[in-house]
This record gives C-alpha cells, structure tokens and sequence, in this order.
C-alpha cells in the first residue's frame, strides 16, 4: 500500500491572541497536497490571521502546525512556500525593475550563489504567466495596483513553490487580471502545487477550489465541498438554507 504524503498544511485547534484578544479560537484546517482551499469569512473573522500563523509570523498560544508533516518549530524549508501578501505597495518604492522583483522569488533556492539559467527561465516562465513579460524592463514604481499584485503573484511563481498561500489576490484587481491568476493558478496546480487562498469571492478561481473553510469571529464556521461553491462564488458570506440564523432577540418583544 502506498503512503499518503503529509498534508501541506496541518493546523489543529489553533488559537492565537492579539492585542490582548483571542482572534483566533481553535481553528482546524487542512490543506492536502495538491488542494486548492479557499478561506473565506467577513472582514476581522481572522483570515490573514490564521495565513500569518501558518507562516509563523503570527504565534499560536495553543494547538499546532505541521507544514509538510514537519512541526512547525524544525521547518526550515521555506523556499517550497510561496507568499503572496495582502495587496501591497511594498516594492512601489524600491527603485527595482519588475524583473528584478520576480527573480528575488529564487533567493531562496540560490542562498549566496548568483542566478543561473534554470532561474532565469522560471523568472520568464512566471513573468509570462501573469502576463508581464513585456513590462520586465520597467520600473515597479510605474506599475498600477493589479499589475503590482501580477508582480507579486510571479515573484511567488518563480520559487516554484509546493505550497502557494495568497492573501485576498483579487482584491482591487480587473475581471482581465483575475482570469489571469486564475489561469496561473491552473498552471501551477497542474504540476502538483497546494494553495489556501484568502478570498472574499472565488470569481474566476471558483473552478479550481476544492473546498472552502469559512471562517467566523476565529472559528471555523464551516467547510463547503465543491457542490456549493458555485453560490458561493457569488455569495461567499451566506449561511446555509439547511441553517437559518437564529432569531435576534431584542428583549423588547420577547
Ligand atoms: N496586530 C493586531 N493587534 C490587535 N488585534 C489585531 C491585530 N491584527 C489583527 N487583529 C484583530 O484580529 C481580528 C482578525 O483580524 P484579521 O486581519 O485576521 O481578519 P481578516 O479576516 O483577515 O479580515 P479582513 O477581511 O478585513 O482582511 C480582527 O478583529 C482584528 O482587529
């Protein structure tokens, strides 16, 4: 019998505390190799939360993580994981070309050595995913939003990550640039890669989900297979027919 390999992801029961609150309370979540999980919620329900602790930027005051089957505290091996922040400027002001952002994703596997031709190649590759091939030459500071994000998403590409984990990729970017990263995505999933991505709507990605985890006030409110992600697609935020809210009671009428 052949052995399954660990899951990507492995956080059970996480909680973690910020500013003297707990944020995250007793989050579980799976990603398996090659799954695609969304984790969706309303704005404060502890979405980049739960990414940062998967990150080890945020730590856990109980529960654990594995990435890889490894315990968190002897993962070294960063470079298999790919990040892409919640949309930022953080490069608008570094006076880089979009090329030289992209190949700063192979630092990783190149420690001190110099880029060779396999890295260049992933940097093309990436830089043609997103479909900025053709801006390589040009400062990142000259870039819009969306194509600062495009940036972004290739230099976490160009790692060649086995674990890609996004943080809200659509936000503030056009329907052309979604269908973009999604077809990106496509690729990078087709050769064995995991990704838990941060959304508010699964938009043009909603084909590549396998699962979403949605998340309410740091708990997992519940985990949707692929049969409802087509509504959630439009309504990520909706409670589910099968459970209706429970009534508000005022105490003025009852
Ligand atoms: N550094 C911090 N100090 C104190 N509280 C924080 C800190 N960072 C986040 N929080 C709180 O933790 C909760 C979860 O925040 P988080 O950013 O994880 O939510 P989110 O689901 O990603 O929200 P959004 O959709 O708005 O990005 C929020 O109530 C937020 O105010």
């Amino acid at each position: 019998m052949t052995q399954q390999p660990e899951a990507a992801i492995s956080l059970r029961e996480a909680t973690a505390v910020l500013g003297g609150r707990q944020v995250l309370r007793g989050v579980d979540l799976t990603v398996g190799r090659g799954e695609v999980v969304a984790l969706l919620g309303a704005n404060g329900s502890g979405k980049s939360t739960t990414v940062r602790a998967v990150l080890g930027r945020t730590p856990l005051a109980s529960g654990s993580l594995d990435l890889f089957g490894i315990p968190l505290r002897r993962f070294r091996d960063w470079r298999r994981v790919g990040y892409v922040p919640q949309r930022s400027t953080a490069t608008a002001g570094v006076p880089a070309t979009v090329r030289e952002v992209v190949s700063s994703g192979r630092l990783g596997r190149r420690r001190f050595l110099p880029l060779g031709g396999g890295d260049r190649d992933a940097v093309d590759r990436a830089l043609h995913v997103v479909g900025m091939a053709g801006r390589a030459g040009d400062a990142v500071g000259a870039l819009s939003g969306g194509q600062h994000q495009r940036v972004l998403i290739a230099r976490a590409l160009a790692g060649e990550p086995d674990l890609l984990i996004m943080d809200e990729p659509l936000a503030g970017v056009d329907l052309v640039s979604q269908r973009v990263l999604a077809e990106a995505l496509r690729e990078q999933v087709g050769r064995g890669t995991s990704a838990l991505l941060v959304l508010h709507e699964l938009g043009p990605l909603a084909p590549l989900i396998d699962r979403a985890v949605v998340l309410e006030d740091g708990c997992v409110q519940r985990v949707d297979d692929p049969d409802r992600l087509h509504d959630l697609a439009c309504h990520p935020h909706d409670t589910p027919a099968a459970e209706p809210a429970p009534a508000i009671r005022t105490g003025l009428l009852s």
